[in-house]
């Protein structure tokens, strides 16, 4: 080590030491209560995720906290730490299995993430899954037939055609699902190729979450919710909040949380593309709010492209939310380019007011974000 130090900064730092190494020893007797935790709620059936018990819990901790001198966010920001990796750990003692004579669960493009996170998740509940890949439809009339439930997660693209071409003649009694991130032709195409349940999903997360815990799932109710009813159970006790909506208001929604949000980080990246930006250099001037930015945007550029590709084209709407956005952003350019401040800056208080408090809660929780951020950046 080459940092400067003195005599009496040692002996503190060594004090230092001994405390963190007590809070050591407390994280691991909470962490064995925890898995303690995770047997009784297999056991019991109850769900991973309980919002009150936390919500009560932080609030006493914030109240102890400050009554003894402690920032109250010091300890929230420790729980909700520690609350993540107890669903880690709640989620290896598996689940209680809701529906055991239900049958066989069939994947279809189980091999996915999102497949395969599905697959983990119902076989920590003791179903059989089946995950039935490009190669195995000679196996598939088999596998439907003992199936009580058919989930499919394909390429968007794919969807429809393979519900319309392969999904025709499924055991009356079984539920149909599907994951896909629009709602509305994937699941007429299901009402209509199976007579049986139909329900469609879509988890608003990627495949790679450890955990369900506090992950929306939108559900979109087809056709027998009674007889589909414990799977939204079974998806509430890993710990996911399902949002019921309507198919169409969900795929609106969509081209502007999916399509215009990865259309812009796209278009983003090729910028900084076609400048030939230094990444490099641009890091070591970056606040905390431009590497969350660059995150974004090394996020996207990191995974597949026709996962984007795909959610993207999904809608033909999606364009026209897209180019009603480069409409705003071209007419925004030619006000720069006017020199019109106060233009700007009425335009600003418009959109503000119209965020109303929406924008006081945004600030607030872009705080959090940006300290943890902030501290995740290691600048030597
Ligand atoms: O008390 C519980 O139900 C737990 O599962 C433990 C715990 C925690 O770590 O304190 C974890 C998850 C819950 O959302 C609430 C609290």
């Amino acid at each position: 080590m080459s940092e400067k130090t003195t005599e009496s900064l040692e002996a503190l730092r060594t004090q230092i030491d001994a405390v963190d190494q007590q809070l050591l020893d407390l994280l691991r007797q909470r962490l064995d209560l925890v898995k303690q935790v995770g047997h009784v709620k297999h056991e019991a059936g109850l769900p991973i995720y309980a919002p009150e018990r936390e919500a009560v819990m932080l609030s006493k901790r914030r109240a102890e906290a400050e009554e003894i001198g402690v920032e109250p966010q010091l300890i929230e920001d420790v729980l909700r730490r520690l609350m993540r990796e107890s669903y880690r750990s709640e989620n290896k003692s598996g689940f209680k299995q809701l529906n055991p004579d239900c049958g066989d669960i069939v994947i279809i493009g189980g091999k996915g993430h999102m497949g395969q996170l599905f697959t983990e998740m119902f076989r920590l509940s003791g179903y059989r899954v089946r995950c039935l890949g490009e190669g195995d439809w000679e196996q598939a009339p088999k596998w439907f037939e003992q199936a009580g439930v058919i989930i499919v997660t394909v390429p968007i693209s794919a969807t429809c055609e393979l519900i319309r071409q392969r999904l025709t003649e499924l055991p009356p009694h079984c539920i149909l699902a599907d994951l896909t991130s629009i709602k509305s032709e994937p699941l007429q195409a299901m009402m209509k190729s199976h007579k049986g349940p139909v329900v469609g999903f879509h988890p608003m997360f990627g495949g790679d979450v450890k955990s369900l815990a506090k992950q929306i799932i939108v559900v979109c109710h087809g056709r027998g919710q009674v007889q589909y009813q414990w799977l939204i159970q079974q998806m509430e006790i890993w710990g996911a909040s399902l949002v019921e909506a309507c198919a169409n208001e969900h795929d609106e929604a969509m081209q502007t949380v999916q399509a215009l949000r990865h259309f812009s980080t796209f278009a983003y990246g090729v910028a900084l593309f076609d400048s030939q930006a230094d990444v490099e250099k641009l890091l070591q001037y970056s606040s905390p709010i431009y590497r969350l930015e660059l995150a974004m945007v090394g996020r996207l550029f990191a995974q597949n492209p026709k996962l984007y590709a795909d959610i993207i084209y999904a809608q033909t709407k999606s364009i026209e939310k897209i180019s009603s956005y480069a409409n705003s952003y071209q007419s925004l350019l030619s006000l720069l380019e006017s020199g019109d401040r106060e233009k700007f800056i009425n335009k600003f208080i418009e959109v503000s007011n119209y965020l109303g408090d929406f924008a006081q809660q945004f600030q607030q929780e872009s705080r959090v974000l940006l300290q943890s951020a902030a501290d995740m950046i290691n600048n030597r």
